[in-house]
């Protein structure tokens, strides 16, 4: 039978995530990531541990079907291969970033300038839609240091807290770019294992709906159920059950797990007990 190879980052900022989301789609995988290629017991998956970096040559070469990578690595050496699914995790911008103490006003004060960057294929695309020339300097890591050693004027790089930026004493101008963890594509995937990625597909949507959301359980007395209803956003038709205690029922629904803590409070004065907030594992709509 036939088995899915899917590439995810052998070590770094989305190994752990990677192995997350696979675990939480109910997949275990037999070996550790010390060897180069594991499988999973009891889904036809083939795990192959790689440098991000190195993914999309890859997938555009047909060595794996698929993988998770970060969004940006796909836009720099990737433009050619397709993504399935936004994973929702390791978000980050990439960004242009110069000294403090530099006065910039726009991008316009890049022309001449010198900038370090891991991504240049990205950069080279930016100034080009923006009419600037400028002299890039490749590095492949500690990108942030450049302009401190004299290297260079800015730098193009990934930002996600803002705290490598800080502690360098530089200050962000410019996003080119949103990135975040994707499920990637071969252009050469056979059908069969088509097939086979689009049940792990559908496994992610599940786990990653089911991340989004809450499910709540609270009780009221009747008069108040419908003032309750009012109040949760985007509840069409929720569960009410009859309580034990005459006039009383429960209610139960599944709400968005952002707007919960905004609301929480507009519900306890609608009159609202005993609200219970427990996370969902997996969601089919
Ligand atoms: N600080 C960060 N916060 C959130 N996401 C990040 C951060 N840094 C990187 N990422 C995302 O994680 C991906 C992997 O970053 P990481 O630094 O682990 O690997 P890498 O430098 O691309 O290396 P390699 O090719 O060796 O695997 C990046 O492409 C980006 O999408
Ligand atoms: O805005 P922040 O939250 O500070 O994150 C940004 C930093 O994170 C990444 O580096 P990482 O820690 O992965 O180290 P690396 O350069 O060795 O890959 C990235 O290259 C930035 O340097
Ligand atoms: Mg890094």
């Amino acid at each position: 039978m036939s088995k899915l190879k899917i590439a995810v980052q052998k070590s770094g900022r989305l190994h752990d995530d990677s192995m997350k989301i696979l675990k939480d789609v109910g997949i275990s995988i037999d070996n550790g990531r010390d060897q180069l290629k594991a499988s999973a017991k009891n889904f036809p998956l083939e795990v192959y541990y790689l440098r991000n970096g190195d993914i999309p040559q890859y997938l555009r070469d047909g060595v794996v079907d698929a993988a998770i990578l970060g969004e940006n690595i796909l836009i720099e050496k990737g433009t050619d291969i397709s993504i399935a699914e936004k994973l929702g995790f390791s978000t980050c911008k990439v960004s242009v970033a110069v000294p403090k103490s530099l006065k910039y006003n726009s991008i316009k004060d890049l022309e001449g300038k010198r900038i370090a960057t891991s991504y240049p294929n990205t950069v080279n695309q930016y100034l080009k839609e923006n009419n600037i020339s400028a002299n890039l300097h490749i590095i492949n890591g500690s990108v942030e240091i450049a302009p401190n050693i004299g290297l260079a004027d800015a730098i193009v790089d990934i930002v996600s807290s803002g705290s490598t930026l800080f502690k360098n004493n530089l200050k962000e101008v410019e996003v080119l770019l949103q990135s975040e963890a994707v499920l990637a594509v071969s252009p050469l995937i056979s059908t069969e294992n088509e097939n086979i990625l689009n049940q792990l597909k559908f496994r992610f949507q599940s786990v990653l709906k089911g991340r989004q959301s809450k499910y709540v359980l609270l009780n009221a007395p009747n008069d108040k159920i419908q003032d309750i209803i009012n109040v949760l956003p985007g509840m069409k038709s929720p569960t009410i059950l009859p309580l034990a205690e005459e006039g009383w029922s429960s209610l139960h629904s599944v709400i968005n797990k952002n707007d919960f803590w905004e609301i929480i409070d507009e519900l306890k004065a609608k009159g609202a007990q005993g609200i219970l907030v427990c996370p969902i594992e997996n969601m089919v709509l």
